[in-house]
């Protein structure tokens, strides 16, 4: 049998790596994988109570054992944290296990589409536009470090979205 190729989506918060990531594998019939969402049923806790007890640090360390854990497997579509690419291990780690996705979008889009929602710690002390900002400048170099495919997200839907991974990868 063929080998099964992993696609795996990395950007800001609120690029719509889980929401995109969902539809890939849909359309590409690949399991999906959400390392936020693999933290919280692990520690049967969510996100924030993550980061309340065991701080950044603590969220990191887990964050980096899920991802190296999730890329053992064959033939999946994985999102991951928006944060997940500071550390060196993970960025080597998705290099080599499969093709990485790059979402790009505008800050306006990450605060309209993050607004509503409690999941994100690092959004809820101080004003949002001004943290996504900064976190932007650090982390964007480590995105197109990385990135096989850098795919904008600000003005299509999920589903367009996907449509221009699977065409562009050539799955
Ligand atoms: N292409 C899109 N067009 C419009 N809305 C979108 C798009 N992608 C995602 N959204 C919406 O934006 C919100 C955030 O998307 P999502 O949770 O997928 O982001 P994320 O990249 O996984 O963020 P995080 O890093 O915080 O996990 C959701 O409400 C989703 O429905
Ligand atoms: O950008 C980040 O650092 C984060 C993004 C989310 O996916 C979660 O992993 C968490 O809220 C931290
Ligand atoms: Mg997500």
């Amino acid at each position: 049998m063929a080998e099964k190729r992993n696609i795996f989506l990395i950007g800001p918060m609120g690029a719509g790596k889980s929401t995109i990531g969902r539809q890939l594998a849909n359309e590409l019939h690949l399991e999906f994988f959400d390392s936020d969402a693999e933290i919280e049923k692990r520690t049967g806790a969510d996100i924030a109570w993550v980061f309340d007890v065991e701080g950044e640090e603590g969220f990191r360390t887990r964050e980096e054992k899920v991802i190296f854990d999730l890329t053992e497997k064959q033939g999946i579509v994985l999102a991951t944290g928006g944060g997940s690419v500071i550390s060196k291990e993970t960025r080597n780690r998705l290099s080599a296990r499969g093709f990485v996705v790059y979402l790009e979008t505008t800050i306006e889009k990450q605060v309209a589409r993050t607004a509503r929602d409690k999941r994100r710690p690092l959004l809820q002390n101080g004003e949002p536009q001004e943290i996504l900002e900064n976190l932007a400048e650090s982390r964007n170099p480590l995105y197109e470090e990385i990135a096989d495919l850098v795919v904008k997200t600000d003005n299509q839907s999920a589903k367009v979205v996907s449509r221009e991974i699977i065409d562009r990868l050539g799955f």
